[in-house]
């Protein structure tokens, strides 16, 4: 809803109407304290509850706090319990989180819940976070959530405590972004090649300190889930958020999942939910428009994320970087990557793929990989983990594991594994992996690992053929 302002209606951008609602004070410097209405962790951020410790504070809001296991917990042979995690170093992290969330009365989401996944996924399956909201989690990915029209920053273990101790944190106002995408997605481009496409076009730089909202006809006509994968890559941008305004697409999901409003608030909180889309001629600090027809499947070739290019284009030239600071990013790059200047992607031979990962390991995603791998067979080791113990069991009644075991698929459990590799999870050290996840930066998978990122439909074809590959030319 547009505001009143000196008699004059100003519109006004989904994020001003949430970021408006959430102001407690402002002090000088233009630094704002924000309500925050809920706020995740995972293992990571321990110090933050020893800091608490120390001063002898509690938790302002303890049920406004969410605990969720998936950095560190195993994908293979989920142990019984937390005691039996082999490595020490592991176990001790799975078990300080479990420690800290029964002290401080946080509600726990444990390694062997059936409720666990990687938080990301599982805020959103739960319905922990919902339009309008502003929620944190001491991980950058936190960005994801924001496909449900929630402003979801992702903060660090120090932040975390101030948000514990006080429900809120002092925030410098970003700047808006409002990334457009027009058209439809021809066949086989999914979210994840149209968000490697804004990011190769925004650029790590573009994005720096601004919200981002998607909006467009190709995001209006996309699912929940894709929604999230596209602001999931947000952080790749350097932006401080990502959000889809909501939509009859949102309260579908949402409706009658765990911490959704119950029946008898839900019509009062989706007419709260319907006011908060940009108003029609809101102003936005900075606007990219994307053609969605004139996307193809894309795959990064170096070690940013903006290292994305189409499957078709072949690896680029130093001489093609833009200036002084690409092209030493391209000869880094090709270096570690060991790629040839103009060799063509399709020629990248591949030594593993994980389909994993916040990014893209939700339904949507394993039945698009199985519906390439049927009847197909792997020549290289390829693994999945869910992005959540639900992914998994409904993954499992659609008999989607079938498929990917008879294509030689490793059926593992829900964690971040492979994309980061805290459980344990890694490639051999140097070798070259196809991965769903959204980080391709030097060692990310682990020592001098070489990651390409793509789609979970183009790391099923890289799979079967041990090498990067169209996946319009296998379906
Ligand atoms: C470990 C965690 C803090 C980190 C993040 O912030 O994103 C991780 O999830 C990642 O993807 O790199
Ligand atoms: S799956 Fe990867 S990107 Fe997502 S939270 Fe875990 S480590 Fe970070």
């Amino acid at each position: 809803m547009a505001e009143t302002q000196g008699g004059a209606q100003r519109p006004r951008t989904m994020f001003e109407k949430i970021w408006a609602r959430h102001v407690i004070a402002e002090r000088e410097g233009g630094e704002s304290l924000i309500y925050i209405d809920r706020n995740f962790v995972h293992e990571g951020p321990f110090y933050a509850f020893d800091g608490l410790r120390l001063e002898n504070r509690k938790i302002h809001r303890p049920l406004r706090q969410f605990a969720i296991a998936d950095h560190y917990v195993p994908s293979k042979d989920r142990p019984a319990g937390v005691v039996q995690i082999a490595d020490p170093d592991i176990r001790r992290m799975v078990e300080q989180l479990e420690r800290n969330a029964r002290d401080f009365g946080m509600p726990l989401i444990a390694m062997n819940d059936p409720r666990q996944g990687i938080m990301h996924v599982v805020a959103a399956e739960l319905a922990m976070a919902q339009p309008g909201m502003i929620t944190t989690a001491a991980d950058s990915h936190t960005t994801s959530i924001g496909a449900f029209g929630t402003l979801a920053f992702g903060v660090g273990a120090s932040e975390i405590k101030h948000i514990l101790a006080t429900q809120s944190l002092w925030f410098r106002r970003p700047r808006t972004l409002r990334v457009t995408v027009e058209g439809a997605l021809p066949r086989g481009v999914t979210a994840k090649d149209v968000i490697l496409a804004i990011v190769g076009k925004v650029g790590l730089a573009g994005g720096t300190g601004h919200v981002i909202e998607y909006a467009g006809p190709a995001v209006r006509a996309m699912t929940m889930e894709q929604r999230m994968t596209m602001c999931n890559m947000s952080i790749e941008m350097g932006a401080r958020a990502g959000m889809v305004a909501p939509d009859d697409t949102t309260y579908a999901y949402l409706e009658g999942r765990q911490y959704a409003p119950s029946a008898a608030h839900w019509e009062q909180a989706v007419a709260f939910w319907r006011t908060l889309p940009s108003d029609p001629g809101a102003q936005f600090d900075k606007e990219v428009a994307v053609d969605a027809a004139a996307i193809e499947p894309m795959v990064t070739w170096g070690n940013l994320p903006e290292h994305a290019l189409p499957i078709t284009a072949r690896v680029p030239h130093p001489d093609d970087a833009v200036d002084a600071k690409q092209r030493a990013h391209f000869e880094r790059a090709l270096a570690y990557m060991k790629l040839e200047p103009g060799m063509p992607l399709t020629e990248v031979t591949v030594d593993r793929v994980f389909i994993g990962s916040c990014t893209n390991a939700r339904f949507e995603d394993l039945a698009a990989a199985a519906e390439v791998l049927k009847g197909r067979r792997a020549v290289v080791p390829a693994m999945v983990s869910p992005g959540s113990s639900d992914v998994k069991r409904r993954a499992e009644a659609a008999g989607l594991d079938l498929i990917f075991k008879a294509a030689g698929f490793e059926w593992r459990d829900s964690a971040c594994s492979m994309c980061v590799g805290s459980n344990g999870d890694f490639p051999q050290p140097g070798e070259r992996c196809v991965s769903t996840s959204p980080r391709n930066y030097e060692n990310r998978q682990g020592r001098g690992v070489r990651t390409h990122l793509a789609s979970p439909a183009m790391a099923a074809a890289a799979a079967v053929t041990g090498r990067l590959t169209d996946v319009r030319t296998l379906t």
